[in-house]
């Protein structure tokens, strides 16, 4: 696995070596965050939400982000997707430097280089699976190809549930329906909100067995936010988040996932005592 260089960058020390650091984590990362602060709301009611954030995503890894209720993980991920403008920082997504967008390019990069998972399906009822998959790139205008939703239900293995509705499928397959949806158009990062939370632990090892097979088959960059350290053990690095900052990036092991889910539950209990 490679690990990511994690650059910070500071007004102050922009030295030649952080330049180069920079620079090698441009190739290597698909996303990165530079500096990043968050403040939602204002006046009193002003929370920063991410404080000096920078680090960077590698291509083709599985990171899961953790860390204690309210320490920034989902406004980090909102942030990565370019779905929330940070207050300060930069955020570069596929390459591109999301601040130098106008809101229309921001749009076609969220629409050409991610994709997003929730911990609700949003399944619509009355469409079968293969609609579902097909319907935000029909929405944005876009042609989906039908070889290219058969190709995301079989990466997903739902090949044979294409014409089922969502009522006809377990939570699991919703949520692997859910998964196909978002990658059907091949993003470079796949952001991921609890996508198990709503799951029992059955048929989340499914859907987490099937993302950890997208990393490790299709080389699909997964940023994946969890509660849960059984799920978040499946990553190949759990970044963890205390009070906007991070606060510690440990490897895991990808042969040794009971393992892994006892050391990231105990350094979550130290993170919150
Ligand atoms: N739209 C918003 N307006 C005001 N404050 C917000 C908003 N969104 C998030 N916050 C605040 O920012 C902080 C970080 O929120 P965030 O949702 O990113 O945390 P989290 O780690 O994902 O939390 P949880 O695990 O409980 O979902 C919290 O204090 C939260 O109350």
């Amino acid at each position: 696995m490679t690990t990511t260089a994690t650059a910070t960058t500071t007004a102050t020390a922009a030295t030649a070596a952080a330049t180069t650091t920079a620079r090698q984590a441009s190739v290597q990362d698909a996303v990165e965050l530079h500096g990043v602060r968050k403040v939602h709301g204002s006046g009193d009611h002003a929370v920063t939400a991410l404080d000096s954030v920078s680090i960077g995503f590698p291509r083709g890894t599985f990171t899961a982000i953790m860390g204690p209720s309210g320490s920034g993980k989902s406004t980090l991920l909102q942030c990565a997707a370019g779905l929330e403008q940070p207050t300060e920082g930069r955020i570069v997504l596929a390459g591109v430097d999301i601040g130098e967008q106008n809101e229309k390019q921001r749009t076609e990069l969220r629409r050409e280089h991610i994709g997003f998972v929730f911990q609700a399906f949003n399944l619509v009822e009355s469409l079968t699976a293969a609609q579902n998959v097909e319907l935000p790139s029909r929405f944005a205008g876009r042609k989906v190809r039908p070889e290219q939703v058969a190709g995301a239900l079989a990466s997903v293995g739902l090949a044979d549930r294409a014409s089922h509705r969502p009522s006809q499928l377990s939570g699991g397959q919703q949520q692997r329906v859910a998964l196909a949806r978002a990658l059907v158009t091949r993003p470079d990062v796949l952001f991921a909100d609890e996508p198990t939370g709503a799951l029992d632990t059955v048929t989340s090892k499914e859907v987490l067995r099937m993302m950890r097979m997208l990393v490790d088959q299709e080389g699909q960059t997964t940023l994946m936010v969890t509660h849960d350290p059984v799920a978040a053990s499946v990553a190949d690095v759990v970044v963890f988040i205390k009070d906007g900052r991070i606060a510690d990036r440990i490897p895991l092991n990808k042969d040794s996932q009971s393992d892994n889910a006892a050391a990231v539950a105990a350094h979550m209990a130290r993170l919150e005592a």
